[in-house]
Protein backbone atom coordinates (compact mmCIF):
# COMPACT_ATOMS: atom_id res chain seq x y z
CA UNK A 1 0.00 0.00 0.00
CA UNK A 2 2.54 2.73 1.51
CA UNK A 3 5.05 1.28 -2.30
CA UNK A 4 2.14 2.34 -4.25
CA UNK A 5 1.27 5.56 -3.32
CA UNK A 6 4.88 6.42 -3.41
CA UNK A 7 4.91 4.90 -6.85
CA UNK A 8 1.76 6.69 -7.90
CA UNK A 9 1.71 9.57 -7.21
CA UNK A 10 4.25 11.09 -4.82
CA UNK A 11 8.48 9.89 -6.15
CA UNK A 12 8.75 11.80 -9.45
CA UNK A 13 8.26 15.23 -7.77
CA UNK A 14 10.38 13.98 -4.80
CA UNK A 15 13.23 13.14 -7.43
CA UNK A 16 13.44 15.12 -10.18
CA UNK A 17 14.75 18.27 -8.71
CA UNK A 18 17.93 17.55 -6.89
CA UNK A 19 18.98 20.38 -4.51
CA UNK A 20 22.58 21.56 -4.78
CA UNK A 21 24.65 20.64 -1.47
CA UNK A 22 25.14 23.83 1.37
CA UNK A 23 27.86 26.10 1.04
CA UNK A 24 31.24 24.99 3.34
CA UNK A 25 32.87 27.84 4.70
CA UNK A 26 37.16 27.17 4.79
CA UNK A 27 39.46 29.12 6.92
CA UNK A 28 43.32 29.08 7.17
CA UNK A 29 45.10 31.33 9.22
CA UNK A 30 48.31 33.57 9.41
CA UNK A 31 49.20 34.56 12.59
CA UNK A 32 52.03 37.25 13.41
CA UNK A 33 52.96 36.47 17.20
CA UNK A 34 55.49 38.71 19.14
CA UNK A 35 58.41 36.86 20.93
CA UNK A 36 58.98 37.16 24.26
CA UNK A 37 62.48 38.95 24.85
CA UNK A 38 64.61 41.59 26.22
CA UNK A 39 65.86 43.12 23.09
CA UNK A 40 64.53 42.80 19.21
CA UNK A 41 65.42 39.94 16.56
CA UNK A 42 68.37 41.88 14.73
CA UNK A 43 69.47 44.46 17.47
CA UNK A 44 70.13 45.72 20.79
CA UNK A 45 67.18 47.96 21.61
CA UNK A 46 64.47 46.67 23.98
CA UNK A 47 61.54 44.60 22.87
CA UNK A 48 58.98 47.10 24.88
CA UNK A 49 55.67 47.86 23.03
CA UNK A 50 52.45 48.34 24.59
CA UNK A 51 49.30 49.91 24.83
CA UNK A 52 49.49 53.06 22.62
CA UNK A 53 51.47 56.19 24.01
CA UNK A 54 52.95 53.76 26.93
CA UNK A 55 56.63 54.43 25.74
CA UNK A 56 58.08 57.60 24.50
CA UNK A 57 57.93 57.36 20.32
CA UNK A 58 61.48 56.36 19.17
CA UNK A 59 62.96 55.73 22.52
CA UNK A 60 63.31 52.14 21.80
CA UNK A 61 65.15 52.34 18.58
CA UNK A 62 68.81 50.87 18.32
CA UNK A 63 71.33 52.47 15.31
CA UNK A 64 70.29 49.51 13.51
CA UNK A 65 66.54 49.69 13.83
CA UNK A 66 67.07 53.34 12.06
CA UNK A 67 69.15 51.43 9.11
CA UNK A 68 72.09 53.48 9.51
CA UNK A 69 74.95 52.60 7.04
CA UNK A 70 77.03 50.46 8.49
CA UNK A 71 75.05 48.68 10.78
CA UNK A 72 74.40 45.10 10.87
CA UNK A 73 71.84 42.51 12.12
CA UNK A 74 72.93 40.32 14.55
CA UNK A 75 70.65 37.43 15.32
CA UNK A 76 68.92 37.11 18.54
CA UNK A 77 69.34 33.76 19.94
CA UNK A 78 66.64 33.81 22.15
CA UNK A 79 63.96 34.21 19.53
CA UNK A 80 65.65 31.57 17.75
CA UNK A 81 64.92 29.51 20.58
CA UNK A 82 61.21 30.78 21.25
CA UNK A 83 60.99 29.41 17.28
CA UNK A 84 62.32 26.32 18.30
CA UNK A 85 60.71 25.98 21.66
CA UNK A 86 56.83 26.63 19.60
CA UNK A 87 57.95 24.48 16.92
CA UNK A 88 58.52 20.97 19.28
CA UNK A 89 55.16 22.54 21.40
CA UNK A 90 52.95 21.73 17.46
CA UNK A 91 54.87 18.48 17.00
CA UNK A 92 56.13 20.36 14.29
CA UNK A 93 59.90 19.46 12.33
CA UNK A 94 62.67 21.96 13.03
CA UNK A 95 64.58 22.57 10.21
CA UNK A 96 68.60 22.30 10.83
CA UNK A 97 69.23 24.77 8.14
CA UNK A 98 67.11 28.11 7.81
CA UNK A 99 68.01 31.09 5.93
CA UNK A 100 66.85 35.01 6.15
CA UNK A 101 65.46 36.93 3.01
CA UNK A 102 64.82 40.02 2.14
CA UNK A 103 61.15 41.35 1.22
CA UNK A 104 61.17 44.51 -0.37
CA UNK A 105 58.59 47.27 -0.15
CA UNK A 106 58.58 51.22 0.66
CA UNK A 107 57.11 52.47 3.15
CA UNK A 108 58.41 55.33 6.38
CA UNK A 109 57.89 53.00 8.78
CA UNK A 110 60.54 50.56 7.33
CA UNK A 111 63.72 52.64 7.02
CA UNK A 112 65.54 49.54 5.08
CA UNK A 113 63.15 49.94 2.66
CA UNK A 114 62.81 45.69 3.29
CA UNK A 115 61.47 43.39 5.79
CA UNK A 116 63.94 40.49 6.96
CA UNK A 117 61.50 37.40 7.01
CA UNK A 118 61.83 33.69 6.09
CA UNK A 119 60.47 33.19 2.95
CA UNK A 120 62.26 30.13 1.52
CA UNK A 121 63.47 28.22 4.34
CA UNK A 122 61.76 28.95 7.92
CA UNK A 123 62.68 27.50 11.11
CA UNK A 124 59.84 25.10 11.56
CA UNK A 125 57.89 22.93 8.93
CA UNK A 126 54.80 21.00 9.60
CA UNK A 127 53.13 20.78 13.19
CA UNK A 128 48.98 20.77 13.81
CA UNK A 129 46.99 21.55 16.84
CA UNK A 130 44.15 20.10 18.48
CA UNK A 131 41.42 21.11 20.42
CA UNK A 132 37.95 20.19 21.08
CA UNK A 133 34.69 21.05 19.39
CA UNK A 134 31.52 22.07 21.47
CA UNK A 135 30.41 18.55 20.13
CA UNK A 136 33.21 16.69 21.40
CA UNK A 137 34.32 16.04 18.63
CA UNK A 138 38.81 16.47 18.16
CA UNK A 139 39.89 18.75 15.75
CA UNK A 140 42.95 18.86 14.19
CA UNK A 141 44.52 22.12 12.30
CA UNK A 142 48.02 21.48 10.12
CA UNK A 143 50.63 24.18 10.96
CA UNK A 144 52.21 24.48 7.31
CA UNK A 145 55.22 26.66 8.76
CA UNK A 146 56.39 29.31 11.35
CA UNK A 147 59.08 32.11 10.08
CA UNK A 148 60.76 34.37 12.00
CA UNK A 149 60.64 37.76 10.69
CA UNK A 150 60.80 41.51 12.07
CA UNK A 151 58.24 44.16 12.76
CA UNK A 152 57.91 47.35 10.68
CA UNK A 153 57.50 50.65 12.74
CA UNK A 154 54.30 52.65 13.18
CA UNK A 155 52.98 54.96 10.80
CA UNK A 156 50.79 57.62 12.68
CA UNK A 157 48.67 59.76 10.11
CA UNK A 158 45.67 61.54 12.75
CA UNK A 159 47.68 63.19 15.29
CA UNK A 160 48.87 66.18 12.96
CA UNK A 161 46.89 67.90 10.60
CA UNK A 162 50.00 68.08 7.72
CA UNK A 163 52.15 65.35 8.80
CA UNK A 164 52.47 61.54 8.98
CA UNK A 165 54.46 60.46 12.28
CA UNK A 166 56.63 57.44 12.69
CA UNK A 167 57.36 55.34 15.76
CA UNK A 168 60.08 52.98 15.43
CA UNK A 169 59.72 51.12 18.77
CA UNK A 170 57.71 48.75 16.83
CA UNK A 171 60.42 48.54 14.21
CA UNK A 172 62.52 44.95 14.61
CA UNK A 173 60.50 44.08 17.53
CA UNK A 174 60.38 39.75 16.73
CA UNK A 175 58.18 37.78 15.45
CA UNK A 176 57.02 34.29 14.53
CA UNK A 177 54.57 34.28 11.86
CA UNK A 178 52.57 30.78 12.34
CA UNK A 179 50.67 29.93 9.21
CA UNK A 180 48.01 27.28 9.47
CA UNK A 181 46.61 25.04 6.56
CA UNK A 182 43.28 25.50 5.24
CA UNK A 183 41.72 23.13 7.91
CA UNK A 184 38.98 25.15 9.63
CA UNK A 185 35.05 24.67 8.69
CA UNK A 186 33.53 27.76 10.57
CA UNK A 187 34.26 30.64 12.65
CA UNK A 188 33.32 29.08 15.79
CA UNK A 189 36.39 26.71 14.82
CA UNK A 190 38.69 29.31 13.98
CA UNK A 191 38.28 31.11 17.19
CA UNK A 192 38.78 28.01 19.45
CA UNK A 193 42.31 27.34 17.46
CA UNK A 194 43.25 30.77 18.08
CA UNK A 195 42.50 30.64 21.91
CA UNK A 196 44.10 27.59 21.77
CA UNK A 197 47.14 28.60 20.09
CA UNK A 198 47.32 31.40 22.49
CA UNK A 199 47.48 29.24 25.45
CA UNK A 200 50.25 27.42 24.10
CA UNK A 201 52.67 30.04 23.28
CA UNK A 202 51.85 31.32 26.83
CA UNK A 203 52.55 28.38 28.55
CA UNK A 204 55.71 27.70 26.84
CA UNK A 205 56.72 31.62 27.15
CA UNK A 206 57.09 32.71 24.10
CA UNK A 207 54.90 35.46 23.22
CA UNK A 208 52.54 37.03 25.95
CA UNK A 209 50.33 36.76 23.04
CA UNK A 210 47.51 39.32 23.86
CA UNK A 211 45.74 40.43 20.81
CA UNK A 212 44.87 43.93 22.08
CA UNK A 213 48.04 44.60 22.84
CA UNK A 214 48.81 43.97 19.18
CA UNK A 215 50.79 40.99 20.31
CA UNK A 216 49.23 38.78 18.22
CA UNK A 217 47.67 39.44 14.74
CA UNK A 218 45.43 37.41 12.56
CA UNK A 219 45.40 37.63 8.98
CA UNK A 220 42.22 35.80 8.05
CA UNK A 221 41.79 34.16 4.88
CA UNK A 222 38.48 32.88 3.84
CA UNK A 223 36.80 30.66 1.09
CA UNK A 224 33.50 28.87 0.31
CA UNK A 225 32.78 25.60 -1.80
CA UNK A 226 29.85 22.89 -2.13
CA UNK A 227 30.11 20.37 0.88
CA UNK A 228 29.95 17.48 -1.53
CA UNK A 229 32.77 19.38 -3.60
CA UNK A 230 35.84 17.64 -1.99
CA UNK A 231 38.55 18.27 -5.08
CA UNK A 232 39.13 21.70 -4.69
CA UNK A 233 38.97 24.73 -2.76
CA UNK A 234 36.85 28.13 -3.74
CA UNK A 235 38.69 31.70 -4.41
CA UNK A 236 40.11 32.55 -0.60
CA UNK A 237 40.41 36.38 0.39
CA UNK A 238 42.72 37.48 2.72
CA UNK A 239 41.42 39.66 5.56
CA UNK A 240 43.91 42.06 6.79
CA UNK A 241 45.46 41.86 11.01
CA UNK A 242 42.35 41.29 12.67
CA UNK A 243 43.14 41.65 16.26
CA UNK A 244 40.41 40.28 18.90
CA UNK A 245 38.23 36.84 18.63
CA UNK A 246 35.13 38.93 17.93
CA UNK A 247 36.53 40.63 14.70
CA UNK A 248 37.51 37.15 13.70
CA UNK A 249 34.36 35.43 13.86
CA UNK A 250 32.43 38.53 12.50
CA UNK A 251 34.50 39.01 9.37
CA UNK A 252 34.60 35.61 8.68
CA UNK A 253 31.04 35.22 8.81
CA UNK A 254 30.40 38.18 6.85
CA UNK A 255 33.26 37.45 4.27
CA UNK A 256 31.76 34.03 3.94
CA UNK A 257 28.41 35.43 2.93
CA UNK A 258 29.40 37.52 0.94
CA UNK A 259 31.25 35.03 -1.25
CA UNK A 260 27.54 32.99 -1.28
CA UNK A 261 26.00 35.58 -2.51
CA UNK A 262 28.29 36.44 -5.59
CA UNK A 263 28.28 32.76 -6.13
CA UNK A 264 24.53 32.16 -6.18
CA UNK A 265 24.21 35.14 -8.46
CA UNK A 266 26.53 33.90 -10.73
CA UNK A 267 29.73 35.97 -10.14
CA UNK A 268 33.19 35.08 -8.95
CA UNK A 269 35.05 36.15 -6.20
CA UNK A 270 38.05 38.01 -6.57
CA UNK A 271 41.38 37.03 -5.20
CA UNK A 272 42.39 39.67 -2.80
CA UNK A 273 43.56 41.39 0.24
CA UNK A 274 40.84 42.76 2.34
CA UNK A 275 40.57 44.90 5.58
CA UNK A 276 37.06 44.12 8.12
CA UNK A 277 35.28 47.40 8.83
CA UNK A 278 34.28 46.86 13.03
CA UNK A 279 32.06 49.76 13.08
CA UNK A 280 29.75 48.70 10.37
CA UNK A 281 30.97 45.09 10.50
CA UNK A 282 31.58 44.53 6.74
CA UNK A 283 34.73 44.09 4.76
CA UNK A 284 36.40 46.17 1.82
CA UNK A 285 38.91 45.44 -0.61
CA UNK A 286 42.39 46.73 -0.20
CA UNK A 287 44.14 45.17 -3.26
CA UNK A 288 43.68 42.97 -5.61
CA UNK A 289 46.25 40.36 -6.03
CA UNK A 290 46.79 41.31 -9.66
CA UNK A 291 47.77 44.69 -7.98
CA UNK A 292 49.82 42.91 -5.17
CA UNK A 293 53.66 44.41 -4.92
CA UNK A 294 56.71 42.71 -6.33
CA UNK A 295 58.55 42.18 -3.68
CA UNK A 296 61.41 41.20 -5.00
CA UNK A 297 62.74 39.00 -2.81
CA UNK A 298 66.71 37.80 -2.47
CA UNK A 299 68.96 36.01 0.84
CA UNK A 300 69.78 38.28 3.28
CA UNK A 301 73.53 38.77 2.75
CA UNK A 302 74.22 40.39 5.92
CA UNK A 303 72.78 37.21 8.45
CA UNK A 304 74.92 33.44 7.69
CA UNK A 305 72.29 30.72 7.74
CA UNK A 306 71.27 29.22 11.00
CA UNK A 307 72.00 25.84 11.35
CA UNK A 308 70.97 23.50 14.17
CA UNK A 309 72.52 20.38 15.53
CA UNK A 310 70.77 17.89 17.48
CA UNK A 311 72.10 18.27 20.62
CA UNK A 312 71.37 22.28 20.28
CA UNK A 313 67.63 20.80 19.69
CA UNK A 314 68.26 18.45 22.28
CA UNK A 315 69.36 21.36 24.42
CA UNK A 316 66.45 23.88 23.87
CA UNK A 317 63.70 20.44 24.26
CA UNK A 318 65.17 20.26 28.00
CA UNK A 319 63.80 23.50 28.64
CA UNK A 320 60.71 22.66 27.65
CA UNK A 321 57.84 22.99 30.56
CA UNK A 322 54.74 21.01 30.23
CA UNK A 323 52.16 21.48 27.91
CA UNK A 324 48.75 22.71 28.96
CA UNK A 325 46.74 19.56 28.24
CA UNK A 326 49.58 17.30 29.85
CA UNK A 327 49.06 20.11 32.71
CA UNK A 328 45.53 20.28 33.14
CA UNK A 329 45.52 16.21 33.35
CA UNK A 330 48.55 16.49 35.84
CA UNK A 331 45.92 19.37 37.76
CA UNK A 332 43.21 17.43 37.81
CA UNK A 333 44.87 14.31 39.17
CA UNK A 334 46.50 16.68 41.74
CA UNK A 335 42.14 17.57 42.62
CA UNK A 336 42.47 21.41 41.11
CA UNK A 337 38.74 22.23 39.75
CA UNK A 338 38.40 23.04 36.26
CA UNK A 339 38.05 27.00 37.38
CA UNK A 340 41.49 27.07 38.84
CA UNK A 341 42.89 24.56 35.83
CA UNK A 342 41.51 27.48 32.95
CA UNK A 343 42.42 30.61 34.91
CA UNK A 344 45.82 29.22 35.27
CA UNK A 345 46.49 28.05 31.87
CA UNK A 346 44.96 30.91 31.06
CA UNK A 347 46.89 33.62 32.59
CA UNK A 348 50.51 34.33 31.43
CA UNK A 349 52.93 33.63 34.51
CA UNK A 350 50.63 31.44 36.17
CA UNK A 351 51.34 28.33 36.09
CA UNK A 352 54.95 29.13 36.28
CA UNK A 353 54.10 31.02 39.53
CA UNK A 354 51.94 27.72 41.07
CA UNK A 355 54.62 25.30 39.79
CA UNK A 356 57.16 27.12 41.98
CA UNK A 357 53.96 27.87 44.87
CA UNK A 358 52.99 24.96 45.76
CA UNK A 359 55.22 22.32 46.82
CA UNK A 360 54.57 21.38 50.18
CA UNK A 361 51.18 22.63 50.40
CA UNK A 362 48.03 20.99 49.36
CA UNK A 363 47.99 21.63 45.42
CA UNK A 364 44.26 22.94 45.57
CA UNK A 365 44.38 25.54 48.15
CA UNK A 366 47.20 26.89 46.50
CA UNK A 367 45.62 26.72 43.39
CA UNK A 368 42.80 28.59 44.91
CA UNK A 369 44.43 31.17 46.56
CA UNK A 370 46.50 32.32 43.26
CA UNK A 371 43.11 32.30 41.12
CA UNK A 372 40.85 34.34 43.36
CA UNK A 373 42.97 36.06 46.23
CA UNK A 374 46.35 36.54 44.07
CA UNK A 375 44.87 37.42 41.23
CA UNK A 376 42.06 39.11 41.86
CA UNK A 377 44.40 41.73 43.88
CA UNK A 378 47.00 41.65 41.64
CA UNK A 379 44.46 42.76 39.01
CA UNK A 380 43.20 46.14 41.05
CA UNK A 381 46.27 47.11 40.92
CA UNK A 382 46.93 46.09 37.00
CA UNK A 383 50.07 44.26 38.02
CA UNK A 384 51.15 41.23 36.23
CA UNK A 385 51.39 37.74 38.04
CA UNK A 386 55.22 38.17 37.00
CA UNK A 387 55.74 41.35 38.59
CA UNK A 388 53.72 40.47 41.95
CA UNK A 389 55.74 41.34 45.14
CA UNK A 390 54.26 38.64 46.25
CA UNK A 391 56.36 35.69 45.03
CA UNK A 392 55.82 32.08 44.98
CA UNK A 393 57.84 31.56 48.24
CA UNK A 394 56.37 34.16 49.76
CA UNK A 395 52.66 32.65 49.19
CA UNK A 396 53.75 29.19 50.20
CA UNK A 397 55.10 30.69 53.36
CA UNK A 398 51.68 32.22 53.95
CA UNK A 399 49.64 28.83 53.25
CA UNK A 400 52.24 26.84 55.55
CA UNK A 401 50.83 29.08 58.25
CA UNK A 402 47.12 28.38 57.81
CA UNK A 403 48.38 24.67 57.12
CA UNK A 404 49.80 24.13 60.63
CA UNK A 405 46.92 26.25 62.09
CA UNK A 406 49.28 29.04 63.19
CA UNK A 407 46.57 31.08 61.53
CA UNK A 408 43.02 30.80 60.09
CA UNK A 409 42.36 31.55 56.40
CA UNK A 410 40.06 34.30 57.54
CA UNK A 411 43.34 35.85 59.04
CA UNK A 412 45.81 34.95 55.90
CA UNK A 413 42.83 37.02 53.68
CA UNK A 414 44.15 40.20 56.09
CA UNK A 415 47.87 38.90 55.91
CA UNK A 416 48.00 38.43 51.67
CA UNK A 417 47.17 42.75 51.46
CA UNK A 418 49.91 43.82 53.91
CA UNK A 419 52.10 41.52 52.11
CA UNK A 420 51.11 42.67 48.39
CA UNK A 421 51.50 46.41 49.46
CA UNK A 422 55.17 45.91 49.26
CA UNK A 423 55.88 45.15 53.29
CA UNK A 424 58.95 42.46 53.10
CA UNK A 425 58.48 41.14 56.74
CA UNK A 426 58.03 37.11 56.85
CA UNK A 427 53.82 36.72 57.12
CA UNK A 428 54.72 35.26 60.65
CA UNK A 429 55.87 38.00 61.89
CA UNK A 430 53.41 40.06 60.15
CA UNK A 431 50.93 38.03 62.38
CA UNK A 432 52.79 38.22 65.17
CA UNK A 433 53.08 41.94 65.14
CA UNK A 434 49.41 41.83 65.12
CA UNK A 435 48.72 39.20 67.72
CA UNK A 436 46.68 37.44 64.97
CA UNK A 437 47.89 33.62 65.71
CA UNK A 438 45.35 31.62 66.14
CA UNK A 439 43.85 31.02 69.44
CA UNK A 440 43.36 27.10 69.88
CA UNK A 441 42.45 27.42 73.41
CA UNK A 442 39.93 24.93 73.50
CA UNK A 443 38.21 25.82 77.06
CA UNK A 444 37.63 29.29 76.43
CA UNK A 445 35.66 28.15 73.15
CA UNK A 446 34.16 25.83 75.15
CA UNK A 447 33.17 28.27 78.36
CA UNK A 448 31.87 30.60 75.25
CA UNK A 449 29.77 27.64 73.97
CA UNK A 450 27.61 26.45 77.07
CA UNK A 451 27.14 30.61 77.95
CA UNK A 452 25.87 30.49 74.29
CA UNK A 453 23.34 27.72 74.94
CA UNK A 454 22.40 29.23 78.22
CA UNK A 455 21.63 32.57 76.62
CA UNK A 456 20.08 31.10 73.02
CA UNK A 457 17.34 28.93 74.05
CA UNK A 458 14.95 29.71 71.29
CA UNK A 459 18.14 28.26 68.97
CA UNK A 460 18.71 25.14 70.37
CA UNK A 461 15.26 24.19 70.44
CA UNK A 462 15.32 25.08 66.99
CA UNK A 463 19.07 23.12 66.31
CA UNK A 464 17.17 20.09 69.07
CA UNK A 465 14.11 20.15 67.22
CA UNK A 466 15.60 18.95 63.58
CA UNK A 467 16.99 22.49 62.41
CA UNK A 468 20.47 21.62 62.08
CA UNK A 469 21.32 24.54 60.14
CA UNK A 470 21.15 26.73 63.78
CA UNK A 471 24.80 24.88 64.12
CA UNK A 472 25.84 27.51 61.70
CA UNK A 473 24.30 30.64 63.94
CA UNK A 474 26.02 29.50 66.96
CA UNK A 475 29.45 29.11 65.06
CA UNK A 476 29.30 32.00 63.33
CA UNK A 477 28.68 34.19 66.46
CA UNK A 478 32.21 32.72 68.11
CA UNK A 479 33.90 32.86 65.06
CA UNK A 480 32.81 36.66 64.96
CA UNK A 481 33.60 37.02 68.58
CA UNK A 482 37.12 35.72 67.48
CA UNK A 483 37.68 38.17 64.96
CA UNK A 484 38.83 35.40 62.70
CA UNK A 485 41.63 34.16 64.98
CA UNK A 486 39.70 30.52 66.07
CA UNK A 487 39.57 27.66 63.95
CA UNK A 488 36.35 27.16 62.35
CA UNK A 489 36.66 23.46 62.04
CA UNK A 490 37.50 23.08 65.98
CA UNK A 491 34.73 25.66 66.84
CA UNK A 492 32.05 23.37 64.51
CA UNK A 493 33.32 20.63 66.55
CA UNK A 494 33.55 21.78 69.76
CA UNK A 495 29.95 23.54 69.55
CA UNK A 496 28.25 20.52 67.57
CA UNK A 497 29.26 17.79 70.36
CA UNK A 498 27.57 20.41 73.21
CA UNK A 499 24.47 20.65 70.97
CA UNK A 500 24.51 17.18 70.44
CA UNK A 501 24.72 16.45 73.94
CA UNK A 502 21.66 18.03 75.58
N1 LIG B 1 41.01 28.17 -0.58
C1 LIG B 1 41.41 28.59 0.60
N2 LIG B 1 40.51 28.99 1.52
C2 LIG B 1 40.87 29.45 2.71
N3 LIG B 1 42.14 29.56 3.09
C3 LIG B 1 43.11 29.19 2.23
C4 LIG B 1 42.79 28.69 0.96
N4 LIG B 1 43.95 28.40 0.33
C5 LIG B 1 44.95 28.72 1.17
N5 LIG B 1 44.45 29.19 2.33
C6 LIG B 1 45.20 29.69 3.49
O1 LIG B 1 45.83 30.90 3.12
C7 LIG B 1 47.05 31.06 3.82
C8 LIG B 1 48.18 31.35 2.84
O2 LIG B 1 49.25 31.89 3.52
P1 LIG B 1 50.70 32.05 2.92
O3 LIG B 1 51.53 32.75 3.92
O4 LIG B 1 51.16 30.70 2.48
O5 LIG B 1 50.57 32.86 1.59
P2 LIG B 1 50.05 34.28 1.16
O6 LIG B 1 48.87 34.68 1.96
O7 LIG B 1 49.83 34.15 -0.29
O8 LIG B 1 51.25 35.25 1.39
P3 LIG B 1 51.54 36.43 2.44
O9 LIG B 1 52.35 35.82 3.51
O10 LIG B 1 52.28 37.46 1.66
O11 LIG B 1 50.22 36.93 2.94
C9 LIG B 1 47.25 29.80 4.61
O12 LIG B 1 46.82 30.00 5.94
C10 LIG B 1 46.33 28.80 3.92
O13 LIG B 1 45.85 27.79 4.77
MG1 LIG C 1 51.91 34.62 4.95
MG1 LIG D 1 48.70 35.94 3.46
Amino acid sequence: MMINVLKGVNRPSLFSTVAPARWETVIGLEIHAQISSQSKLFSNAPNQTGIEGYFLPNSKVDLMDVALPGTLPVVNRHCVDCAIKTGLAINGQINRNSSFDRKHYFYCDLPHGYQITQQRSPIVKGGHIKFILPNHVEKKVEISHIQLEQDSGKSIHDQHPQLSLVDLNRAGVPLMEIVTGPDMRSSEEAGLFVTKLQELLRAIGTSSANMDLGEFRCDVNVSVHREDNHDSLGVRTELKNLNSIKFITKAIEYEAQRHIQLLEKGEQVKRETRFYDPSNNTTFSLRRKEDEVDYRFMPEPDIPPISLDEEYIENVKSTMPKLPDELREEYSKKGLGKDEIEVLLGTYGAVQYFEQAYPGRDPKRMALWITNDLLGHLKSSRTSIIDSVVQPHHLNQLLELVETNYITNAVAKEVLPIMLSGDHRHPKQIVDDNGWKQESNEEAIRVRALELIQTCPKEVQKYRGGNKRTLGFFVGTILKEQKGKANPQQVNDIMQALLDAE
